[in-house]
């Protein structure tokens, strides 16, 4: 398994372009298996999780042609359900969160689906209730066999219904609008989470033929049709990359260009990250982080102290809390990271802790930063990334850190940020592959 060797403590600057987002491009991928016609996906990301995905389609008989670099175009006319039985299906879409949202296509389509306990990121308990249960109520049938670590779906006819979600999960409200799209009659789905990939997805399915209403509030209407085809579809620039950057070019007191981001997307982003005391100028549909010797975290209105905290969208993403509290140890002032969705996403504060920063984890959802501004003298260190936005927050510490550090395990950085050292080393980082 390769590391990335950091030397730290240099600035950074010039312009980069967030790659087209891991998450959204998980979901449209899977929406290809819901119609015999060509799909053409641009700006996919070139990243470990989404390769995956892409190689596993063809392993089931999906038709993939790589246009371009960023470019596929698909066609799922001979799918191949047998080869679900496989263990090479079993290994292959284990090792991914994404694949899951290949359950809503096949049941729509074929009325038949099996899936193994999906992958991802190990950062807590994952449940797939919301998914299922959804699912379940269309008229799917589910047997979970515990000693396979396998669920098998199957449904004669899927029936659209009322339905009210436990809670607003991403993957889940894809994987339902996706079984819901071919159903016979008008679901409609309350609670559905609205973050702009979801928005993306119905977008692209309405291209397809579908007809979905509501889209980007939490109640969508979907009156089922027969049929879907095919359509052209582009993925918008990643958020949390976006966001990743920001935070990075701030602790590196750097002056860097993020272009084309899609700006009014973004959602409560900028603004977050304002908070921590950064600046940044919205120019056309780039940001501008200009050179900052320090930056200042505020404190609420009435004094207190800052908490950032995660909320289903339009609140603040989970992936990006990682970013915010590396950042923050370099801020002037004090903030809690709430993390409350994830319970095992802030142990790798351990190894900011290590390296010098102040920080108390005060239980797996919660660390309070103390920022030392520019106090704060980083030690390199050797460290192991344990998921993909610990990774990135890791890197971005040790781009800060005087001397050489070492990370290990980067498969978890490379699932999710495409070519990230050379990347980065183009705007001046010095970050060896080895
Ligand atoms: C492949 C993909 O797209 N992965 C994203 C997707 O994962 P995923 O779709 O798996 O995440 P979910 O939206 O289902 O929820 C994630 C966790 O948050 C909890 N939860 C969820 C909704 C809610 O209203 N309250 C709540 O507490 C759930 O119990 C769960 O433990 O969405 C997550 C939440 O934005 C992101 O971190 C993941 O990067
Ligand atoms: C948690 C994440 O991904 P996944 O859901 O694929 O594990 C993430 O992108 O931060």
């Amino acid at each position: 398994m390769s590391s990335f060797q950091i030397e730290g403590g240099r600035r950074l600057s010039g312009s980069i372009t967030p790659q087209g987002a891991k998450n959204e491009a998980l979901q449209v991928i899977c929406a290809v298996l819901l119609t015999s016609e060509s799909i053409t996906i641009s700006n996919i990301p070139d990243i470990l999780d989404v390769n995956n995905l892409i190689s596993l389609l063809g392993d089931m008989g999906v038709d993939i042609k790589r246009e371009n670099a960023n470019t596929y175009t698909f066609k799922a006319d001979k799918v191949n359900l047998d080869y679900l039985q496989t263990e090479d299906f079993y290994s292959k879409s284990a090792s991914l969160r994404g694949s899951v949202m290949i359950v809503g296509p096949l049941v729509a389509r074929f009325g038949k689906a099996i899936i193994p306990k999906p992958g991802g990121d190990k950062i807590g308990r994952r449940r797939l209730d919301t998914h299922f249960i959804g699912i379940q109520k269309l008229g799917a049938e589910f047997h979970y066999d515990p000693s396979a670590k396998r669920y098998e779906i199957e449904a004669k006819k899927l029936t659209g219904c009322y339905m009210l979600l436990d809670e607003a999960s991403v993957t889940g409200t894809a994987n339902i609008l996706m079984a819901a799209v071919m159903a016979e009659g008008i679901t409609t789905i309350y609670n559905a989470a609205c973050e702009p990939y979801l928005q993306q997805l119905c977008k692209m399915l309405n291209a397809m033929g579908a007809k979905i209403s509501g889209v980007g509030s939490n109640l969508l209407t979907i009156e089922g049709v027969t049929k879907l085809n095919g359509c052209q579809h582009r993925i918008l620039p990643d958020m949390i990359e976006v966001g990743s950057f920001i935070g990075m070019a701030a602790m590196t007191a750097s002056e860097i260009t993020i272009k084309d981001v899609a700006y009014n997307e973004l959602g409560i982003i900028p603004d977050s990250f304002r908070r921590l005391g950064i600046q940044l100028e919205q120019r056309g549909d780039d940001i501008f982080i200009p050179y900052q010797k320090n930056y200042t975290i505020e404190s609420f209105i009435d004094g207190s102290i800052m908490t950032i905290a995660d909320a289903p969208w339009p609140g603040l993403t989970p992936d990006l809390l990682s970013v915010f509290l590396v950042v923050a140890a370099k801020a002037k002032g004090s903030v809690l990271i709430h993390q409350k969705m994830f319970e095992s996403r802030l142990f790798f504060v351990d190894k900011l802790i290590d390296m010098g920063a102040q920080i108390i984890l005060c239980d797996p959802h919660r660390a309070t930063v103390i920022g030392q501004g520019n106090h704060l003298h980083l030690r390199a260190s050797t460290m192991s990334s344990p998921d993909i936005r610990a990774g990135i927050a890791l890197l971005i510490a040790a781009l800060c850190a005087e001397g050489t550090s070492t990370i290990h395990n980067i498969d978890q950085i490379d699932r999710g940020y495409q070519d990230i050292d050379i990347r980065l080393n183009a705007l001046g980082a010095n970050i060896k592959r080895i």
